[in-house]
């Protein structure tokens, strides 16, 4: 068994315990159903920008293998693991997340989709070992991409968009910006006071993603938490065996605001580590961000939004804190 390191300084923040509920709304989405799917993951985005995928079709071998690459980069020394470079944008994080101030609970490596430049970083930690890493990482991320063009195809047809493959072939495409990051909760030490003043200790801090659908699986531990049309948070209950799919802040625009990027969060568990795996599906750094035409009530509607392309909004993102509303500097002041 792999034992996964305690963090090593006392850096982190915190927030006031809120009423939170297990939630039994998380929708579903059966890609073994793709005549519902369509139709769910619509009213998924539309309602909560947020939904869970079974019969995924992603290999349970490719995700095992991951998981415990994973854990052993995890359970090397910190010496070791800052072997990777600083996360800038790609490497190994340790609480500090971003440039601009935001810590949390968590330790990451953040990758590109580049297995030769991920490779190249790896092999300074993990020596000639690095090639079986590199190759547990491309199954999993080809696997992951697959499934993303399978709903991306879905929701375009649920969307009633003449060409289904509109949003996937930004992803698919060979330029395409899309990370992957590998995200790492310790279990608190055992000075820690787990009463800790009544709070809850933020693992990684609300957030929406930039990006245009996010793909998350995760260990069985608990920490997701998702916020509401409505502001209040709930605990998205783990399932190690489903993937949690997020709308993130493009797709808001592709489709002029009628899905929404989801704010999420995740809190610190405490007594188990928590390990997790995003791949953000981003489009090329060339690619237009704006309201698909045939989602504009066929040109009768006006973008909500200002033109700009990904690499325009990516650059302002990074610039900005965690918890920020990103598209506001993007949104256009409509007259009444
Ligand atoms: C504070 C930040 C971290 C982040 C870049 C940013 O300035 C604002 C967006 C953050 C986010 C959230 C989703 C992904 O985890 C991420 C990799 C991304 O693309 O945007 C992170 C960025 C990061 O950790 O560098
Ligand atoms: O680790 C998780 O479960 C979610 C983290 C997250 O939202 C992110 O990395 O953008
Ligand atoms: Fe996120």
């Amino acid at each position: 068994m792999v034992v996964l390191s305690k963090p090593t300084t006392e850096q982190y923040s915190c927030i006031r315990k809120t009423a939170t509920f297990p939630t039994p709304i998380v929708p579903v989405v059966d890609l073994s159903r793709p005549e519902d799917a369509k139709n769910l993951i619509v009213k998924a985005c539309e309602d909560f920008g947020f939904f869970k995928v079974i019969n995924h079709g992603v290999p349970m071998e490719a995700i095992s293998k991951l998981e415990s690459e994973a854990a052993e980069f995890f359970s090397l020394s910190l010496n070791q693991k800052e072997k990777a470079g600083t996360p800038n944008p790609f490497g190994y994080g340790n609480k500090k997340i971003g440039r601009n101030g935001d810590v949390g609970w968590v330790e990451y490596l953040l990758l590109t989709n580049n297995h030769d430049y991920n490779f190249m970083r790896l092999t300074s930690v993990f020596g000639p070992k690095a090639d079986q890493f590199r190759n547990v990482m491309r199954d999993y991320m080809g696997a992951v991409r697959n499934m993303a063009c399978v709903i991306l195809e879905l929701m375009a047809e649920g969307l009633k968009i003449e060409q289904k493959n509109v949003l996937s072939n930004m992803m698919m495409d060979k330029e395409s910006d899309s990370i992957f990051r590998l995200n790492h909760y310790p279990p608190y030490p055992e000075n820690f006071s787990l009463d800790n003043n009544g709070e809850d200790v933020i693992g990684f801090g609300e957030h929406t993603d930039p990006q245009i659908i996010s793909l998350m699986r995760s260990n069985n531990t608990s920490g997701l938490q998702i916020c509401l049309r409505d502001r209040s948070w709930v605990s998205v209950p783990p399932d190690h065996n489903s993937f949690f799919v997020n709308v993130g802040d493009s797709l808001q625009v592709l489709t002029n605001g009628r899905f929404r990027s989801v704010r999420h969060r995740v809190l610190a568990n405490g007594f188990k580590s928590r390990l997790s795996m995003i791949y953000f599906c981003g489009p090329p750094l060339t690619e237009r961000i704006a309201p698909l035409p045939s989602l504009l009530l066929n040109g009768n509607e006006e973008s909500l939004y200002k033109e700009f392309t990904w690499l325009e909004y990516k650059s302002s993102a990074y610039n900005t804190r965690l918890a920020d509303n990103r598209l506001r500097r993007f949104e256009r002041i409509t007259a009444m």
